[in-house]
């Protein structure tokens, strides 16, 4: 079988979650979020290396926190000024031997074990890119200008997913991704928000498989609250 690496994003600062330290390492149930992501990555069965990028000043807490929660073989490496730039190092310090690369957010704790081995399924059957999605449930409007902002015009639900970690990838296609994105990225805003896109960049079909409702991201406290009655209503399955 093909290795298989994760890099699992946990640099992040999490200002939107407001905590007094790194959003990865904030809790749920008593388990850092990165902890969380980590044991699922590892029950999934088809996870080989994980290296996990953390906020300077953190690299020993977050290494402590996933060490705790699987037997992987585990690397951590300092984030950069992006989520793209963390992505980046992280994929210069997974092993060479490494064929399929998942990358996840600890912001997406409760992803399931299942999830993570459908993603590598597809990939390893031939496809260059493999990534989770859901439908939108909202009607979204393009804004124009003013402050607040007018409503520019509907967009097409129907034509319209909202995509989630993990996302899965042939090593190769990845690294030539990343290569090509770090050229055009100068800084958090020119920077891409997922690795979908720079692959979407090259030109190479990116596939959508189903998502779940277990993998949404915590972006604040309110998250926290709804990941915990997920916990609750799963009753140990997540
Ligand atoms: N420079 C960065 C920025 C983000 N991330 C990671 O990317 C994931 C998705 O980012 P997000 O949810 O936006 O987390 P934060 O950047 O921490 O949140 P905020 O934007 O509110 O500060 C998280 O797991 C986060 O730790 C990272 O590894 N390096
Ligand atoms: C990668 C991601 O989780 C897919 O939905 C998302 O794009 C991360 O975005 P954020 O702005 O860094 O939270």
């Amino acid at each position: 079988m093909p290795r298989v690496g994760v890099v699992l994003t946990a640099a992040g600062s999490g200002q939107r979650f407001g905590a007094d330290l790194p959003k990865a390492l904030v809790l749920l149930r008593g388990r850092p979020l990165v902890a969380h992501a980590a044991s699922r990555l590892a029950a999934s069965g088809v996870v080989d290396e994980i290296v996990v990028t953390a906020p300077a000043g953190f690299l020993e807490h977050v290494h402590a926190a996933v060490t705790s929660a699987c037997d992987l073989p585990v690397r951590i490496v300092a984030g950069g000024v992006s989520r793209q730039a963390s992505v980046a190092a992280g994929i210069a310090t997974l092993t060479s031997a490494v064929e399929v690369i998942l990358v996840h957010d600890a912001a997406r704790p409760l992803a399931s074990a299942a999830l993570v081995r459908r993603l590598v399924a597809a990939v390893q059957s031939g496809i260059d890119a493999a990534i989770p999605s859901v439908p939108v449930v909202d009607t979204v409007k393009e804004i124009g200008p003013g402050d607040p902002p007018v409503a520019a015009r509907t967009l097409e639900r129907s034509q319209l997913r909202a995509v989630q970690t993990p996302q899965a990838f042939r090593a190769a296609v990845l690294r030539r991704a990343h290569e090509a994105g770090a050229a055009r990225a100068r800084d958090e805003v020119t920077a891409v928000s997922d690795d979908a896109g720079l692959v979407e960049a090259l030109g190479l079909p990116v596939h959508l498989v189903d998502g779940e409702a277990a993998a949404l991201k915590i972006t604040t406290p309110h998250d926290l609250a709804i990941a915990d009655i997920l916990l609750s209503e799963s009753d140990g399955a997540l």
